[in-house]
């Protein structure tokens, strides 16, 4: 199970959010002092079956020589393959209780929400922790909705909602700040980090705005 802290910088990728070779850029995201982890092979170009299952072991070897939790994004069949330390399911995804009956306690389980409703289902559901957003326009997620803003969080906090949340969707060194001044435990970031030049130093930088 994932501590509070851990959700600091939660860094997300799939082969096709990286022109690199995506071990070498999670390597250097690693250096640059990422928190957590996500493989989330979706979209575009997207490896699927076996090619897609041995990126996620080659990734999740990387996280567990780094002691970063390894998670995977909607595919609760490779989850549990790889024993992975857990599973992110959007509202569209496998309903959080049917992947709780599968997944041991261990697993650490994170969901989508946006709504105060999202969130009280997703607590009463078991979930341990939320991702909230889109915060920012992005471009990386092709069916992301309308942004909702830091202010999102805020609301979540004020509705009674304790679990820890990041904030997802534009993030970057610019205002990652504004998301946790409003009530995050970390945020999550796909292109900021894997679209960089310099892996590392963007993963540097944003730790360093972040604490
Ligand atoms: C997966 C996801 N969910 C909401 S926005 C998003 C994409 C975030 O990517 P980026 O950090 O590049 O905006
Ligand atoms: C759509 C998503 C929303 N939030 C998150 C996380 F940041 F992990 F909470 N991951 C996703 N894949
Ligand atoms: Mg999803």
């Amino acid at each position: 199970m994932m501590n509070k802290e851990q959700y600091l910088l939660y860094f997300i990728m799939g082969s096709n959010n990286t022109d690199k070779d995506p071990e070498e850029a999670l390597r250097e995201a690693v250096q640059g002092g990422i928190t957590c982890f996500q493989f989330r092979e979706k979209g575009e170009d997207a490896r699927e079956a076996s090619g897609k299952k041995e990126l996620a072991q080659r990734l999740q070897v990387i996280c567990r020589e780094a002691g970063v939790p390894f998670i995977v994004n909607d595919d609760v069949d490779l989850a549990l393959e790889l024993g992975a330390d857990g599973i992110h399911a959007g509202q569209e995804d496998t309903p959080l209780r049917d992947i709780k009956k599968r997944c041991s306690g261990s697993m650490t389980v994170g969901v989508s929400a946006k709504t105060k409703a999202e969130a009280e289902q997703a607590v009463q559901d078991g979930a341990d922790y939320l991702g909230a957003g889109p915060m920012f326009a992005t471009s990386t997620k092709e069916d992301a909705e309308a942004p909702v803003g830091p202010e999102t969080v805020r609301m979540l906090r004020q509705s009674g909602i304790t679990l820890p949340i990041v904030g997802i969707g534009g993030i970057g060194t610019e205002n990652a700040a504004s998301v946790m001044e409003a009530g995050a435990d970390g945020v999550s970031v796909i292109s900021a980090i894997s679209r960089a030049p310099d892996i590392q130093q963007a993963a540097q930088s944003l730790r360093n705005v972040l604490r």
